[in-house]
């Protein structure tokens, strides 16, 4: 799949200080807090600033993290930094992709989401390819309106039934291209120099410090 940046950009270097994670999702922040440990910006995250979690009506992964990213920064006054990122199974066209948060429903019920995803592949008959990628789009955005993007992709198959605790959201079923454990059985610190969006933040990292 083609990355859906939308277009070249015209990059600032981002000052120590203060940094908002524009995101509600834990364990994402927690991943997002170790990824910039080492660059010495101060991260408080949207929940913490009690900024509400907007729509995500953006048709791509892109449009979305600006989305997010663009909101905190507004209501905040201080750079932003949102990422939107999904689970793409080829054999459901992509799906649940931008939609992978919705796939668990209000509750946030990732096991449930899991289970859907295996039963959409079942659907799909049993020679159906379990090839899938993680997508991660990151978008910074100034309080002035200046907004850049960064995207990243790892590869792997889909494994069932799911398999360990560590991670979030999809990971138990995601086995990386050339790894015999799923992101669920693989130690934080692996995942964060390997997955979608170790490499997202690799693009960034050199773009902004
Ligand atoms: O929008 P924010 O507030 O950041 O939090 P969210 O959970 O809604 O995040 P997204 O809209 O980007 O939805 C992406 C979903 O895809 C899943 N996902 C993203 N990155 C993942 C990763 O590294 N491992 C496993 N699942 C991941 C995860 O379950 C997310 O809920
Ligand atoms: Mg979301």
């Amino acid at each position: 799949m083609s990355l859906d940046l939308p277009g070249p950009q015209a990059v600032r270097k981002l000052q120590p200080g203060r940094l908002v994670i524009a995101s509600h999702n834990p364990g994402k922040v927690r991943e997002i807090r170790a990824l910039l440990g080492p660059y010495g910006v101060e991260p408080v995250s949207a929940a913490e600033l009690d900024l509400p979690e907007p729509e995500e009506t953006g048709t791509t992964f892109v449009a979305n993290a600006e989305l997010k990213a663009r909101q905190a920064a507004d209501l905040s006054g201080l750079p932003a930094l949102a990422d939107d990122s999904g689970l793409c199974v080829e054999a459901l066209g992509g799906d649940p992709g931008i939609f992978s948060a919705r796939w668990a429903g209000e509750n946030k019920d990732f096991a449930e989401a899991m289970r859907r995803v295996h039963a959409a592949l079942e659907a799909a008959g049993p020679d159906a390819p379990r090839d899938a990628h993680f997508i991660c789009a990151l978008a910074l955005a100034w309080p002035d309106g200046h907004v850049e993007w960064f995207e990243g992709r790892v590869d792997g198959t889909l494994v069932w039934p799911p398999r360990g605790d560590k991670g979030f959201g999809y990971d138990p079923m995601f086995q990386m291209e050339g790894m015999g454990r799923t992101f669920g059985e693989i130690d934080p610190d692996n995942k964060h120099g390997i997955s979608h969006r170790a490499k997202a933040f690799e693009q960034l990292v050199k773009a902004v410090f």
